[in-house]
This record gives structure tokens, sequence and C-alpha cells, in this order.
């Protein structure tokens, strides 16, 4: 693991920064696990401002402070843009810790440093997974264009984010979005001449040159992501939810096409091409699968998920694409409902403590079977129709959060502003997945009949104990990487539920 040299550690300009206690800050509740650390929402005693507190995980204490955290702050500071989150400051704890119910924290880290952001309602992942969440087109475009317009700023920056992913997309309740999560982030020169590490991004949002090998890559790589993003958003599940590499590489030549020299310049030269290369011609089949897409969006996706990353479009391009000037236009942030605080965490606990009740009233029933059979009760007329409404119907407005609702919400305003739908109406009509878990989304064929598993809620969370998560933005992509092309080590960036810490996994980066 590459660690800091002792001085190393002063990246700030600020001489305040770093100098005061966590104990400035009131744990209120952990919203975030990550490779990193844990990330708690948090109360600054002296303001009652809300902030968001990201805790660097130090392990191994003998190995110092991480070079990554070094190279997210380093790159955090330099970066000022509405759509890219902000860092406020560096906070030490010099004792041993408490957690948010006031007991002692395991690390074994006696101290602990903990960088303060502002505090963001919600993840992508964690809000598209609120049960019955459906995003309007407007709406698609509203948060598509702020993505795009932070990435551009990154970009002109020269900064790779190389980690776009919907948890990585923080939302407030203003409905401004803004990149975070600059942990695998760096800095680029144009001449894309240097060798890069080439194990980044999340398995499901990276890339088919990264997949093949290369280690020369520019803006185009957090640009696949983009358009993976977009089209989850426009389809309602991953597009691409590969198990390991080779599947990923797989599921991308089967909507994409499969590569050849023809369509992308120099691929054969990539170091794992021959390897993986298709064994069998395979057509670009996005149009035909995403056929039900507005035409406009369906032209921006293609040139997003153009295999050679030459000819993938730049966010600066994607922000003068005619999906962003036609009606219907993106809606202004401040339109969009308010809703309770969601983040992926939270979502997964959730989830799983549903699971776990329905487990435990499984088992109940199994220990306790009932004597009688009952009758079932006389059904009154219109009653019927009624009954059928359960709670898996979907009701407009039920995500919507009410003044004075429940959830932890400090003061900021709530409105009773109308639950659109997650998806835009007609996204899916006939041709689309039926999601079992999203409730009258499209009809059968479409997928069903293509390349791409059967409905299911995304890949399995693999050894986190959590099966059966959401697809869609509701799951932790699982990420698997590899000393040489898909093998070797299980390293690599995932969620901190495939186990590990992102600085072991990823060892130093170029
Ligand atoms: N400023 C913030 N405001 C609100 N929530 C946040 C903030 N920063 C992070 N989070 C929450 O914590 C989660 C993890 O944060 P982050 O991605 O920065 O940590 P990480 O350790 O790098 O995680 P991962 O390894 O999964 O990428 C985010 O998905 C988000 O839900």
């Amino acid at each position: 693991m590459a660690i800091a040299a002792p001085g190393q550690l002063n990246v700030t300009e600020s001489p305040s920064w770093g100098s005061r206690s966590v104990d400035c800050f009131e744990k209120l509740e952990q919203i975030g696990e990550g490779t990193y650390g844990q990330v708690y929402m948090a109360k600054e005693i002296k303001t009652g401002e809300i902030v968001a507190l990201k805790k660097i995980r130090m392990d191994n204490e003998r190995e110092g402070f991480p070079i990554t955290a070094i190279r997210e702050i380093k790159i955090l500071k330099k970066l000022h843009h509405e759509n890219v989150i902000k860092l406020k400051e560096i906070v030490t704890s010099p004792g041993p810790e408490k957690d948010e119910q006031g007991r002692p924290d395991g690390n074994k880290y006696k101290g602990g440093i903990y960088m303060v952001f502002e505090y963001m309602d919600h993840d992508l992942t964690g809000l598209a997974d609120r049960p019955g969440m459906r995003f309007t087109v407007p709406q698609i475009k509203c948060y598509m264009k702020q993505l795009l317009t932070g990435l551009h700023y990154c970009h002109v920056n020269q900064v790779l984010h190389r980690d776009i992913k919907g948890s990585n997309l923080l939302i407030d309740n203003e409905g401004n979005l803004k990149l975070a999560d600059f942990g695998l982030a760096r800095s680029f020169s144009n001449d894309h001449n240097a060798n890069l590490t080439n194990r980044v991004i999340t398995l499901w949002y990276r890339p088919p040159e990264l997949l093949l090998g290369t280690t020369k890559y520019g803006p185009a790589v957090d640009m696949w992501s983009v358009g993976c993003i977009f089209a989850e958003l426009l389809h309602g599940k991953p597009i691409f939810p590969g198990k390991d590499e080779p599947e990923q590489l797989n599921k991308i030549f089967e909507l994409c096409g499969a590569p050849d020299e023809v369509i992308w310049p120099g691929v054969s030269k990539i170091p794992w091409y021959n390897q993986f290369k298709p064994t069998r011609p395979m057509k670009r089949r996005l149009r035909e699968v995403f056929r039900h897409f507005d035409r406009h969006a369906l032209e921006l996706l293609e040139r997003m998920l153009a295999l050679d990353p030459a000819q993938r479009i730049t966010a600066k391009d994607a922000l003068d694409a005619e999906y962003f000037w036609t009606d219907p236009l993106p809606c202004d942030p401040k339109s969009l409902p308010k809703y309770e605080s969601s983040h992926e965490f939270q979502t997964k606990k959730k989830r799983q403590q549903q699971r776990q009740n329905e487990e435990m009233a499984k088992r109940q029933k199994m220990q306790h079977p009932q004597q009688h059979t009952r009758l079932p009760p006389i059904q009154q007329s219109g009653q019927h129709a009624q009954m059928r409404s359960g709670p898996n119907q979907q009701v407009h407005g039920s995500q919507q959060v009410h003044a004075g609702g429940p959830g932890h919400h400090y003061g900021k305003p709530r409105g009773p502003s109308g639950g659109p739908g997650k998806y835009p109406p007609g996204g899916n009509p006939g041709g689309g997945y039926n999601h079992p878990n999203r409730g009258g989304q499209g009809g059968a064929g479409g997928y069903g009949s293509g390349p791409y598993p059967p409905p299911g809620r995304g890949a399995p969370y693999g050894s986190s104990g959590m099966p059966g998560g959401s697809g869609g933005f509701g799951v932790g992509a699982p990420n698997y990487t590899q000393q040489g092309p898909y093998g070797g080590s299980a390293a690599g960036r995932g969620s901190n539920m495939m186990g590990g810490n992102r600085n072991q996994q990823y060892g130093w980066q170029q």
C-alpha cells in the first residue's frame, strides 16, 4: 500500500485546515460505507450546520496516511464548481473515538482523520431505488445535464474521475447534482502517453478499452460510465451487469457489437484484445434493443457508448446534443420534488432488514402453522378493486416528504410537490423489461428475448451477505480487478461489502 511521507499530509493552503477536532461535530447517523471508510451525517455544534463526515480508513496505523486520500483531498481542493462536491475542511480526532451511539469505535487507529463535505440528501442509487420511484424525462435531462456540466469542468481542469456511478452522484433537495468520491481521480495530460493504472472504474460502468487492458486513456473512460448511467436512467436497470470482466466484455459486445480494426482502429494492439476478442461476429444492437427510447436520447446514447474511445462523444459535445435542446426541456432543478433522504447504504440496510423480518415471519409461521383454515371473507361489491391495490401499487406522490415528516431533515425546506414517475412515460412500452420489483414497467418482449439475463434485481451482492438487492441504481456493482487479464487477485474497487480497503486494492495509482 502506498503511503504518504510524514510531511506530505500538508495538502492545504489554509493553516486552519486540519486544526479543528471532530468534536466540533455531533455524528447523527451513518449514511455511507465505502472502501474508504464510513460516511456520517453530522451537525456542527456551533452553527447547527449539517455536513457529511467521511472518515479516512486507517486500518493499519503503521502504514500511514493513505495516498488515495491525499489524491482526493488535493484534487477536491482545486475543483470549485456547483456540480462538484465541496470539501469544506479536514478535521482530526486525537484520541480513541466513539460511534454515533457513543460506543467505542473498533478502529485500531487511536485517532482519526475526517473529510468534511457539504451534506447532500441523496445519492442517485439511493434515490432511484426508493420503492415506486419514477423519474420524468425533464428530470432525467436535468440530472444528465448537471452530470455532464460537472464532468466537463473536471475534464477541462485535466481531472479524470474514474469512478462515475450512481452512488457517487449526490443530489440535494434543491435538485442539484454533484460529482463525489474523487478517491480514484487523477490529473491527466492531454498527450495520453502516460501509462495509467488499468484497474479503475466499477465493473458495470467500466469501458471496453479498460477491460481490454489499455493503460493509455483519457476523459473518454468517464464518458462511457456516463452513457451507462444515462441508459440505466431511461431503461430502469443497469444495462451491463457483468459478474466478472469476461462477462462484462461479452455483455458490451452483445449490445454494442464486436470491435474490429474497421470500427475501432488500433483495437487489435490493445494488450488483451487477442485473448478476449469475440469468437463470432456480433452486430451492434443498441438501436434495436432501445428502439423505444426517444430519438434524440438514442442518438446521444449511441455516441456515449461508442466502442472506440476516440469516437466517443465528449462531455462538452454531449451538452450541445439535440436531446438537451428539444422538448421536453430539462427542468429547473429547483422545480424537482423533494424526497426524504436516501443513500444507497441506507436503502440497502432497509432492504436487508425487511428481508430478515420476512424470513423471521416465515420461520415463525412454519413453527406455528395455523390450526384452522380460514374461510375467505364475503366480498362486497366494489371491494375487489380496492383489495387489489396493495402496497405495491404505485400511488403518485407517495414519495413526497411533507413538512414535519419522518426522517432526519434539519431545517432544509420540504415541499409537497408531486412525485413524478421514475421512468419516463412510454419509456418501456411493451418492448421493455418487466422488472418484478419496479411495478408496471412495460410488458413482455424486448430484453426478454435478447441476450440479457432473465429479469431479476441485478447482480447478486456477492460476498456481502445481501443477496437479491435491487436492480437499477440500487445495487452496488461488483468489482473484480485483476493483475493480468482477469484472473489473479480478487482485489478491486468495489463497495466495502466486497471486503478490503481501497488502498490495499489499488496500491499506488498512476
Ligand atoms: N457529501 C455527502 N453528503 C451526503 N452523503 C454522502 C456524501 N459523501 C458521501 N456520501 C454517502 O456516502 C457514500 C459513500 O461515499 P464515498 O463514495 O465518497 O465513499 P467511498 O468510501 O469512496 O465509497 P465507495 O468505495 O463505495 O466508492 C455515498 O454513496 C453517499 O451515499
